[in-house]
C-alpha cells in the first residue's frame, strides 16, 4: 500500500529519517492494535498517558498561535487546539471510563518519563525557537497517527477490538486535518525561509528536530508496551 502524502516538508523530513520513521509507525505496540494482540492493560496504560500527552500538546500548539506570524498560522493553530481539548480528548475519556477509569484520574496522573521528555521537548523547540522548529517537532505526531491509522485500517484484522482507535485515525477528517496542517507547514517555512526551503543552512537543524520528536514517538509507544 502506498503511503499517503501530507507536504512536501514532511515528505523530506519522513524520508530523512526513514529509520525512525520505521520504529514509530511499525512499532510491536502499533501492531498489537492492528492484530488485537496488544493485552489491554498495555493500552489502559497507555491511554491514561496520552490523555496527559494531550494536555501539553495542547500548551505547544497554543505556544504555536503566539509564534503565527500570519492569520493562516494562527487559525490553523487555534483550531487544533480547540480540537485537542473539546474533542480529541473524549476519545481516551470514553474508553477509560469504560474501563472504570473517571476523567478526574486522568488529569492528575503522574505523568511518566518518557511523556515528560517528549512533551517538554516539543515545547522547548518553541521556546528557544521560532513556527518552524515548532512545526518540526510537532510534525511526527500529527502525521505519524494518520499514516499509522490510514494503514492499520486496510491491515487491521477484523475483530481487533482497538477498531474505534484506529478509525479516529484513518477517518476521512483527520487524514485531511493531516493533509491541511502539511500544506500550512509547506507555506510558513517558504514564508520564512524561502521557496527552495530544503536547500537553506537551517533545513539540517529542522530535519534533526523532526527525527528527535519521532525517536520520542518509539518511546512513548514502548513505555506502554513495558506499562513504564
Ligand atoms: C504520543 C502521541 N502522539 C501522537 C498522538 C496523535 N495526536 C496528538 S495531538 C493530535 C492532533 C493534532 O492535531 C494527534 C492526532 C497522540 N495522541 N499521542
Amino acid at each position: 500500500m502506498s503511503v499517503p502524502e501530507y507536504g512536501r516538508a514532511f515528505g523530506l523530513w519522513r524520508e530523512a529519517a526513514r529509520t525512525e520513521w520505521a520504529a514509530y509507525t511499525r512499532h510491536a505496540f502499533v501492531e498489537g492494535l492492528k492484530d488485537g494482540t496488544l493485552p489491554r492493560e498495555c493500552f489502559l496504560h497507555y491511554l491514561v498517558q496520552d490523555y496527559v500527552f494531550l494536555v501539553h500538546f495542547s500548551r505547544a500548539w497554543a505556544l504555536a498561535v503566539v509564534k503565527s506570524e500570519t492569520l493562516e498560522e494562527m487559525k490553523s493553530a487555534a483550531a487544533t487546539v480547540d480540537g485537542l481539548v473539546n474533542h480529541e480528548m473524549r476519545l481516551h475519556v470514553g474508553i477509560c471510563e469504560e474501563a472504570g477509569i473517571p476523567e478526574a484520574d486522568l488529569y492528575s496522573a503522574s505523568e511518566s518519563t518518557a511523556n515528560l521528555t517528549y512533551t517538554r521537548y516539543v515545547m522547548d523547540a518553541g521556546l528557544s525557537g521560532d513556527f518552524a522548529d515548532l512545526m518540526a517537532a510537532l510534525a511526527p505526531c500529527v502525521m505519524g497517527y494518520g499514516e499509522i491509522g490510514a494503514r492499520l485500517a486496510g491491515e487491521a484484522t477484523a475483530d481487533t477490538p482497538y477498531r474505534d482507535w484506529i478509525e479516529t485515525y484513518a477517518a476521512d477528517d483527520y487524514q485531511q486535518l493531516c493533509r491541511d496542517v502539511g500544506g500550512m507547514i509547506d507555506r510558513a517555512l517558504e514564508r520564512r525561509i524561502g521557496t527552495d526551503f530544503a536547500a537553506a543552512p537551517r533545513w539540517a537543524q529542522l530535519s534533526e528536530r523532526f527525527a528527535t520528536a519521532t525517536r520520542l514517538e518509539v518511546d512513548f509507544w514502548q513505555m506502554g508496551w513495558d506499562r513504564s
